[in-house]
């Protein structure tokens, strides 16, 4: 299978060989008709779907067995038609091109016109099709009624009714497929125009689709009323306060209540422990003192950040799949507009305060690369990371919450400024927004608590190995005298210019790795609110992880990596400093 990305975004394989498999079954459709949620429970790999158009940007593949043959199953990014008009897409029609034994196409019971024009495209190939006719159970729901056996002979390929998300139907879709395999296939001539395509699909579904006289469920008005300025955006303000209060004061809570606890228990035997053992005295530093690996390994990592990650990926994994965010998208694209891009790309920046790694990637989405840059760059500059803003939060609360409602302001101010100045230097244009709304969907249970579980674990594997290596840094540092020569170097800098003790060197060192590690230093200081504020705005600006720089320069250039690598290292130096100097003049 292919290399998977940190926390969001699943697989995102980059490996052209794929497109030569010949034994290769695609898995086609629109954006957000269920492929991804197919796909994994055909081959038992996981891979990340959510209520929202573009959530799988690269393509995935894995083995899925038919009969007694093997083939490659792809899980291939959404597209409305084979003129692709993102990176995302065009991944889609290149696979098409390349050939495959089979397709199965999946359609969207409730959104059935437009699905038939990828369907007519799709046929025109020639290559054996079976089509899923998905989100059945949200179909029943509208009072959608589709004619199955009619819909299919209209097609000319089966059509069997799936519910994803509960496995209805996959094995039915399975048995299809390999009959399908089994026949030779023609090619169906696609209608030659639009507006040809549009007209057969709309009288298509004429023919094989009926409503049922029903009043709309609570789930569909609600779902309406969300696209509406009233009171679509005060129910998003508050959903997002919500979130807000819920992560960072249910955080608070978990730590205090669950985490310090367990991590005192830990570190205590850890201490006693090794203390115990008659080590060297340098030795016994680097493992259990001040900065001690088997102290501060464990308090920064689990009785500081994992909370809050925690309870981030609670809420916004129950946000992305009830389909809330492209509603949000469609009620702030105004506000967007402002900042130089369009509404749908709300849906990265809000990724990126999970992880700047999938809002990058997920920015294939974007139809304009101008865009793509321009959102890289607003979640590179100010757009804290859930660990960065967990050890944030801990900080700045710790004095005042005004303190962090400042720090909020500011990170939005950046990000509005990024956003604006960005997309005045950059070339080329931003296309209006152009966004499917979901279907409001009630999150599986099962499912959610899957995707829960992968994101844990993709931050257990993405990021506490580089935690641990910024916390040997830390207390190598300190033990060598390293810390102590590098506080003499900077003392112009650390003390004069941002007015920080000299101590905190260790923030800049550390945050050269990862982002929460230029805040964790800070909280051993004994700080005032200004110096609180001075490091909190240099540890938000300061550089972007070691393994973002790496995703932005395979996504753009070592250019773009470099530009934003320089540009949020001098600002975050000169906007601290300035803070500083402009606190100390009070
Ligand atoms: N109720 C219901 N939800 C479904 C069904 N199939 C998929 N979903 C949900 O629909 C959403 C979209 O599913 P995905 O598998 O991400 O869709 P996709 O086609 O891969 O989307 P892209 O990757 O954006 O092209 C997710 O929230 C799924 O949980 C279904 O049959 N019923
Ligand atoms: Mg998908």
């Amino acid at each position: 299978m292919s290399n998977k990305c940190a926390n969001c975004c699943g697989a995102v394989s980059q490996d052209k060989a794929v497109y030569g498999y010949d034994n290769k079954i695609l898995l086609m459709g629109n954006p957000n008709v269920g492929k991804s949620v197919v796909f994994s429970a055909m081959t038992g790999v996981h891979v990340m779907s959510a209520n929202y158009a573009g959530t799988t940007v690269g393509y995935t593949h894995a083995n899925m067995v038919l009969g007694d043959q093997t083939y490659h199953l792809i899980d291939v990014p959404g597209t409305y038609s084979l003129q692709a008009s993102s990176q995302a897409e065009a991944v889609a029609v290149e696979f098409m091109h390349s050939g495959a034994k089979g397709v199965i196409c999946v359609l969207d019971a409730t959104n059935l016109t437009r699905n038939l024009n990828l369907a007519f495209e799709v046929l025109s190939f020639g290559i054996p099709v079976v089509f899923a006719l998905n989100l059945n159970d949200v179909a029943k729901r509208k009072g959608i009624v589709v004619d199955v056996d009619k819909l299919s002979q209209l097609l000319g390929a089966p059509v069997i009714p799936t519910v994803a998300v509960n496995g209805t139907g996959l094995f039915q879709l399975k048995v299809a497929l390999q009959a399908q395999m089994e026949k030779s296939a023609s090619p169906i001539s696609a209608p030659a125009t639009n507006q040809e395509c549009w007209e057969q699909a709309a009288q298509m579904v004429s023919q094989c689709v009926s409503h049922t006289q029903q009043a709309p469920k609570l789930i569909d008005r609600l779902g309406d009323a969300m696209i509406k300025s009233w009171p679509g955006l005060p129910l998003a303000i508050l959903l997002m306060l919500v979130s807000l209060v819920l992560i960072v004061f249910g955080g608070k809570a978990l730590r205090v209540v669950a985490f310090i606890p367990m991590v005192s228990l830990i570190t205590g035997f850890f201490s006693s422990f090794i203390g115990g053992l008659g080590l060297p005295t340098l030795l016994e530093n680097i493992l259990i003192g001040e900065y001690g690996i088997f102290i501060i390994g464990f308090e920064w990592p689990f009785g500081l950040i994992l909370p809050y990650v925690a309870l981030f990926y609670l809420v916004f994994t129950f946000l992305e799949d009830c389909g809330i965010l492209p509603r949000m998208a469609v009620l702030f694209d105004n506000v967007m507009r402002k900042m130089g891009v369009q509404g749908g790309s709300f849906i990265s920046l809000m990724m990126g305060f999970g992880c700047a790694v999938p809002a990058i990637i997920g920015t294939r989405s974007a139809t304009t690369q101008k865009e793509r840059i321009i959102i890289t760059s607003m979640v590179c500059f100010a757009v804290p990371c859930i660990s960065q803003s967990g050890a944030m939060i801990t900080l700045l609360a710790s004095q005042s919450i005004w303190l962090l409602l400042a720090m909020f302001a500011l990170a939005f101010s950046i990000i509005f400024t990024v956003g604006y100045v960005t997309g005045k230097l950059l070339r080329g244009t931003v296309d209006p927004i152009v966004i499917e709304i979901p279907n409001l969907l009630l999150p599986e249970k099962k499912a959610y608590g899957k995707k829960f579980w992968v994101r844990m674990k993709g931050f257990f594997v993405e990021a506490e190995g580089p935690m641990l290596l910024a916390v040997v840094m830390a207390s190598v540092a300190k033990e060598s005298g390293l810390l102590d020569m590098a506080a003499v170097w900077l003392e112009p800098l650390i003390s004069g210019w941002l007015g920080l003790p000299e101590e905190a060197v260790l923030f800049l060192l550390l945050g050269v790795v990862r982002r929460e590690m230029a805040v964790a230093p800070l909280l051993a200081l004994d700080l005032t609110a200004l110096q609180l504020f001075v490091g909190g705005t240099v540890a938000l600006l300061y550089l972007p992880c070691i393994s973002v720089f790496g995703v932005i320069a395979k996504e753009f250039n070592t250019k773009v990596a470099i530009a934003i690598g320089v540009g949020t290292f001098v600002t975050a130096l000169f906007l601290g400093g300035l803070i500083n100097q402009i606190g100390l003049s009070f």
